[in-house]
């Protein structure tokens, strides 16, 4: 029998809030001063894949040493943190606070499982940091998303077995990280990206926790 629902765990950029715009613009700084090719079709890449990965993909096979992709990645995150002190609750995508807060009501955990190493500084601008139960960030774990680590390492701080998780994701690296964490998978975007799912909106206004809880 399938295991009751006890804990949600949100992912953070293009779910709570859409920061992939400003992590666009800062890659593309870096690209313009460095002669990089890259453009929002690479960029859609990105999507939940951990910063040096995400240069990875942007160098797509060029050959450039540990110390300059060191200094390349610290200095999109330089102008992404700019980006960052900037955005206020406004930033918060439809009505997802309500959402969050109507869990926590009927008594649901709720947690955030975010790939970014700048998850919690987002949530404090963002004034929602105090709502959560428990935070797993870019830092929490080795392996990141699509490995099952980070989201088991939020079950665990939760209390709660991973078959008791839905996770809410908009990447298809952070839908196939849940389904390997033996959890039950929303996405939010299109079925390309997220067709994977248990259950799949096209966008964040349309998620609708009564059918996730009756159909999941
Ligand atoms: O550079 P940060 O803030 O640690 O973020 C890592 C990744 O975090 C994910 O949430 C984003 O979807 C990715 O685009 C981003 O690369
Ligand atoms: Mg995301």
């Amino acid at each position: 029998m399938a295991k009751e629902i006890k804990a949600f765990i949100f992912d953070l950029d293009g779910v709570i809030t859409d920061t992939a715009e400003y992590h666009y613009k800062s890659w593309q700084s870096l690209a313009d001063e460095e002669d990089l090719f890259f453009n929002r079709e690479v960029n859609e890449k990105l999507r939940g894949v951990s910063r040096m990965a995400s240069l990875e993909i942007i160098l797509d096979g060029k050959e450039v040493d540990e110390d300059t992709k060191k200094e390349w990645t610290d200095r999109k995150n330089k102008y992404y943190q700019k980006y960052l002190e900037e955005i206020t609750k406004e930033n918060i995508l439809d009505d997802m606070e309500a959402k969050l807060e109507r869990l926590k009501n009927e008594g649901y955990k709720i947690a955030v499982g975010s790939s970014s190493r700048n998850a919690r500084k987002v949530l404090k601008q963002l004034k929602i940091y105090d709502m959560f139960d428990a935070i797993s960030d870019g830092n929490s774990v080795e392996n990141a998303k699509p490995a099952p680590d980070l989201f088991l390492h939020t079950a665990r701080n939760l209390g709660v077995e991973p078959e008791e998780c839905v996770v809410l994701e908009d990447a298809e690296s952070g839908v196939e990280a849940a389904l390997a964490a033996n959890m039950k998978a929303v996405g939010v975007g299109p079925e390309a990206r997220v067709g994977k799912a248990n259950l799949v909106y096209g966008n964040v206004d349309s998620i609708d926790f009564d059918e996730i809880l009756e159909k999941l």
